[in-house]
């Protein structure tokens, strides 16, 4: 008997472009939302947007976050009963964006995501990702019923936050190489549709690395655009899969080492470096990888990161027990095998 089912939660609308930040209201407004919203953010998108966003509802309190935490998680569900929100705004870079989220889930209300800065992939996904401890919680929660981001506001943040996004993007084809070993070996699920979202996403991301230049509205759209189709792989798998593999765990494993040291999707493009070269070896497309990081301004060496060389062969020996997601790092790659691939890639 045929027993497959599968539940694809996706926003509802996702408005891309010169000066969306103006239609915020009317896109929520579209989703029939109850209630006055809680705008949840960070110090500086809130210094350099809040007032924006504010203007255009009567809200119910802002609460601003400086780390992505289960504690912030709380002071976001406790802010939003008090105050009554009918439902969270997330306002910002990855970290008010996914304590948002996770807290929406929390409460059971509705959440609406304006990214501030084109960083990561997570504003449009149906994921959380929160430290905790020595482990890395990739929780399940609703995606946004809107996403609103401004490719005006996106473009005049800092230059690096949109390396960080693009690099983000080029990690799916080692995330997505992960996924497959993983369904080969361990028979986890995948998904067809969703691996091959992924990887086409990070090659039209590549293909248009020469238009993708500081200064430039359209690189912050193209970016954007495919940050919110990596989401839509993430919705589609029901998990991260499809854009997180060894090279993040890798990452979240320098977040802990190195709290801050560096933005999370250049660190996931140093980290996918290293990745490539341990699933294809010497000749494998690691090389290419490093030349469309480099293309596009992306940090290619620890150095770079300003993680000195130590700590990411502490990272690469390590990040295997992070999070029980099975990746080319196996139940762990050996010290020596870890300075003969960070040595040859050139990332130490
Ligand atoms: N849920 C998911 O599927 C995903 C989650 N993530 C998570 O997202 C986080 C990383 O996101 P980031 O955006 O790098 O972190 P972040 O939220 O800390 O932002 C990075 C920095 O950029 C600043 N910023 C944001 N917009 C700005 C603007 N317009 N102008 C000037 N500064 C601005 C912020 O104030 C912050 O200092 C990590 O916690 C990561 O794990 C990343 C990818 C996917
Ligand atoms: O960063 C992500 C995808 O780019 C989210 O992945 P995680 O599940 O590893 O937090
Ligand atoms: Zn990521």
């Amino acid at each position: 008997m045929f027993e497959k089912t599968t539940w694809i939660k996706l926003p509802r609308n996702v408005l891309v472009g010169h000066g969306v930040l103006d239609d915020l209201a009317a896109a929520v407004e579209d989703l029939y939302l109850s209630g006055r919203p809680l705008v949840v953010t960070s110090p500086t998108p809130n210094d350099l947007v809040g007032d924006r966003v504010r203007a255009q509802f009567d809200v119910a309190g802002t609460t601003a976050i400086e780390t992505a935490s289960f504690d912030a998680v709380e002071r976001v569900v406790a802010a939003a009963e008090d105050a009554e929100a009918g439902y969270l705004i997330g306002l910002g870079g990855g970290k008010p964006i996914d304590t948002a989220k996770m807290a929406s889930d929390r409460l059971g209300c509705g959440f609406v995501s304006v990214p501030t800065a084109a960083s990561h992939d997570g504003i449009v996904s149906g994921r959380s990702s929160i430290p905790e401890g020595d482990t890395r919680h990739s929780v399940a929660a609703d995606p946004p019923l809107a996403v609103v981001a401004d490719t005006e506001t996106l473009a005049e943040a800092p230059w690096e936050l949109t390396t960080a996004g693009c690099a983000d993007i080029i990690s799916n084809y080692t995330a997505v190489k992960d996924w497959q070993l993983a369904h080969r070996l361990k028979n986890v699920e995948y998904s067809e549709y969703a691996g091959a979202l992924s990887q086409m996403t990070a090659e039209m991301l590549v293909e248009s690395a020469e238009a993708i230049k500081p200064g430039f509205e359209e690189s912050a759209w193209l970016v954007a655009k495919a940050l919110v189709s990596s989401g839509v792989a993430m919705s589609i798998a029901g998990s991260s899969r499809p854009a997180s593999g060894a090279e993040h765990l890798i990452s979240h494993q320098l977040d802990r080492l190195v709290p801050g040291a560096a933005l999370h999707g250049h660190q996931v493009g140093v980290a996918a470096v290293v990745t490539e070269y341990l699933h294809s070896g010497e000749r494998g497309e690691w090389a290419d990888i490093r030349d469309a990081l480099e293309a596009m301004g992306a940090p290619t060496t620890a150095s770079e990161l300003g993680i000195d060389d130590d700590t990411f062969l502490e990272a690469l020996t390590t990040a295997h027990s992070i999070r029980d997601r099975y990746t080319i790092l196996g139940d762990g790659v050996s010290e020596d095998a870890a300075l003969e691939a960070a040595t040859f890639t050139g990332v130490i």
